[in-house]
C-alpha cells in the first residue's frame, strides 16, 4: 500500500534516522541528490543544466545533483538564492564541495533560456510562504518540459498540494524521497509534478507512523460470491428516483448497484414515472412510491439493506421529506446530488438526521452548499504552509455530519466520522480524464449503495467503489459515457480475480 506523508511525518522520520546515529543528514542528502541525478540520467541526454539552489536543504540536494551531473557529461551552472554562509550545515558542506572547483552565481544572474534542463532545488518541504521576486519569476519562466523538481516543485505546499500565493514551478519530473507527500497527489499536485518518482534513501527502517492510504484494488474475496449463495445473501439496494423525464440518473445508479453485485435492486418512483422507468429497466425492479409515506412503507421491508437518494430527485420539498424518511428508517443510506443540495439553506436539518451508516457523496459545489465555511477555507488564497487542504476539509465535514463523506474530484477524499481517511487520485498511472462526464457521479453513488447492500461498511464500500469506478473508466478508455461504467465492471472484476 502506498501512503502519503505530511511534512511533519517526513521530518519526524528523518529526525529518528539521524538520532539513531546510523545515518547522518549529509548521508541522506548525498543519497537524495544521487537519486535525482540517476533519474535525470535515465530520461535526459547530457547538455546544459541550470541548478536553482535555495537557502535550505533542498538547495543542498541541488549541489549534490550538480556534482553528479558534472561527472556524467553535463555542463552545469548553479544559481544560489541567498548567501552561502547562511546555508544549513549539510547544505553548506555540499555547496563548499561544489564551489571549491566551480563558480556559483546568484539566482538574480541566471537565465533559463538556453538551458536544456532546469533543476528546481529552491524549496522543498520547508516552504513556508509564497515564492516572490526572482524565484517567482523563474517559476513562471521555466518551461515545464525542461524542469526537474527536487522533492516537490517549489511553491507547492507539500501538505495540501496548493500553490502558495498561486505560484509554483511546473515540472516534467519530480523526484521525491522515501514516500510521496500529500502535496504530490491532492489538489494541484499532479499538475505541477509531471512524472513522479519516489526513491528509497534508506529511511524505511525509521518510518513509524503511517500516512494517508492511497486506495488500491479491493480484496478479491470481498467481492466474490459464494457458490451456493442466495440472491438475498448479496442484499437488496433501493434507489429512489424523481418524476417523469428525470429518471435517468437514478437508473444509472440502480444499474451500477446491480452490476457491482447487489442481489436485488429496486427503483422506487412516483406513479406517473412508472411507465417511463418500466420501459428502461429489466433486471432492476420497479415500485411506485406515493411520496415520503410511500417510501416509509417500502423501507419497512426488512430485506432492504441500503438506500440511495439524490440523483435526479429535484430540489423541491419532497426531496427533503424523502431524505428524512430514508434516514429515519436507519437503513444505510447514500445521499448524493439533489438530496444534498436540497439542504443548502439549513444543512443542520440534514445533520440532525444523519447516522454513522450514511455516506454523503458531494462534488465541490455540493460540498460548498453543505459546508460553506469549510469550502471557504479551501478557496481562500493559500498563503502559508501547511495550507488548509481537501483532506482537512473532508475530515472536518465527516466529523460534523457524523458519517462518511466522499469529497469527489480527480482527487477523491474519503473521510469517516471516526477520523479515518483514504484518498484516491485519478492521476499519474490512475488518470481517468474521460470520467469527468455527466452522470458519472450517479454511477458512483449506485456502486457505493450496491456494495453496502452486499454488507460492506460505508467507509469500505466508498473506498472500493471509488477505485472500481476509476478502473472501469480506465478499462473502457476514451469515448466513455456514464452508461459504459457499469458495463465495464465485469472486465474489471476479471482482472482483479473476482
Ligand atoms: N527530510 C528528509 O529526510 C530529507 C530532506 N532532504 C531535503 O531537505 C528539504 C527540506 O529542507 P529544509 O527543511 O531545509 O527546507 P527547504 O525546503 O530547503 O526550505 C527552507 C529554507 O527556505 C526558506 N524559505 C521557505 N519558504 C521561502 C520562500 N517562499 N521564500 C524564501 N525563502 C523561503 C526558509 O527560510 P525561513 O522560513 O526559515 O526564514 C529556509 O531557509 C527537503 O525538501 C529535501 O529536498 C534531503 O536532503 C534528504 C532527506
Ligand atoms: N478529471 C477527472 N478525472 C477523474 N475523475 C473525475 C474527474 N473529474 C471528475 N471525476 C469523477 O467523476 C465523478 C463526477 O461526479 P459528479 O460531479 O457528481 O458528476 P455528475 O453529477 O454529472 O454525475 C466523480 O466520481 C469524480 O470523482
Ligand atoms: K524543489
Amino acid at each position: 500500500m502506498t501512503d502519503l506523508l505530511s511534512t511533519a511525518q517526513m521530518r519526524a522520520t528523518e529526525a529518528r534516522a539521524i538520532d539513531s546515529k546510523q545515518v547522518s543528514g549529509a548521508d541522506l542528502m548525498e543519497r537524495a541528490g544521487a537519486a535525482v541525478a540517476a533519474a535525470i540520467g535515465e530520461r535526459f541526454e547530457p547538455g546544459r543544466a541550470l541548478i536553482l539552489a535555495g537557502p535550505g536543504n533542498n538547495g543542498g540536494d541541488g549541489f549534490v545533483i550538480a556534482h553528479h551531473l558534472a561527472q556524467t557529461g553535463w555542463t552545469v551552472e548553479v544559481g544560489l538564492l541567498g548567501a552561502a554562509e547562511a546555508l544549513p550545515r549539510d547544505a553548506r558542506a555540499m555547496h563548499d564541495r561544489w564551489a571549491d572547483a566551480n563558480p556559483v552565481t546568484t539566482l538574480d544572474n541566471v537565465r533559463v533560456e538556453g538551458a536544456d534542463l532546469v533543476v528546481d532545488a529552491l524549496f522543498g518541504t520547508g516552504l513556508a510562504r509564497p515564492l516572490d521576486g526572482r524565484a517567482a519569476d523563474l517559476a513562471r519562466d521555466t518551461v515545464p518540459a525542461t524542469c526537474v523538481a527536487v522533492d516537490i516543485p517549489s511553491g507547492l505546499c507539500a501538505d495540501s498540494g496548493r500553490a502558495l500565493g498561486g505560484v509554483a514551478f511546473h515540472a516534467a519530473l519530480t523526484v521525491t524521497f522515501h514516500r510521496p507527500k500529500r502535496g504530490h497527489y491532492i489538489s494541484a499536485g499532479p499538475d505541477h509534478c509531471g512524472e513522479l518518482v519516489v526513491t528509497d534513501i534508506g529511511l524505511e527502517h525509521f518510518a513509524e507512523q503511517d500516512g494517508i492510504p492511497l486506495i488500491g484494488a479491493p480484496v478479491q474475496s470481498d467481492l466474490s460470491k459464494g457458490a451456493s449463495a442466495h440472491k438475498y445473501h448479496s442484499g437488496h439496494a433501493f434507489v429512489v428516483a424523481g418524476g417523469p423525464g428525470k429518471g435517468g440518473a437514478a437508473r444509472l445508479a440502480a444499474r451500477a448497484a446491480l452490476r457491482i453485485g447487489a442481489g436485488l435492486v429496486t427503483v422506487g418512483c412516483p406513479l406517473r414515472a412508472l411507465t417511463e422507468n418500466a420501459a428502461r429497466l429489466d433486471a432492476v425492479m420497479l415500485r411506485p412510491l406515493d411520496g415520503a409515506p410511500g417510501l416509509a412503507e417500502a423501507l419497512e421491508d426488512e430485506r432492504i439493506s441500503s438506500v440511495c437518494l439524490g440523483p435526479g430527485l429535484g430540489l423541491r420539498h419532497d426531496t427533503q421529506m424523502l431524505a428524512i424518511t430514508a434516514l429515519r428508517s436507519e437503513i444505510p443510506a447514500v445521499l448524493d446530488a439533489d438530496a444534498l443540495s436540497r439542504f443548502s439553506r439549513d444543512p443542520s436539518v440534514l445533520f440532525g438526521f444523519l447516522h454513522d451508516k450514511c455516506v454523503l457523496t458531494p462534488h465541490g459545489g455540493e460540498f460548498a452548499r453543505l459546508f460553506p465555511d469549510l469550502a471557504e477555507r479551501l478557496s481562500d488564497p493559500a498563503e502559508a504552509g501547511p495550507a488548509y487542504s481537501r483532506v482537512d476539509a473532508a475530515q472536518a465535514a465527516a466529523e460534523r455530519a457524523g458519517c462518511t463523506v466522499v469529497l469527489k474530484g480527480p482527487d477523491t477524499i474519503i473521510a469517516g466520522p471516526d477520523g479515518r481517511i483514504a484518498v484516491h487520485v485519478a492521476a499519474y498511472d490512475r488518470a481517468a480524464p474521460w470520467l469527468a462526464t455527466a452522470g458519472a457521479g450517479d454511477v458512483l453513488a449506485g456502486m457505493i449503495v450496491g456494495l453496502i447492500a452486499r454488507g460492506m461498511s460505508p467507509f469500505e464500500a466508498a473506498a472500493a467503489a471509488v477505485w472500481l469506478h476509476v478502473q472501469a473508466a480506465r478499462t473502457f478508455g476514451p469515448g466513455l459515457i456514464a452508461e459504459d461504467l457499469s458495463d465495464a465492471l465485469p472486465a474489471v472484476f476479471r482482472t482483479i480475480g473476482v
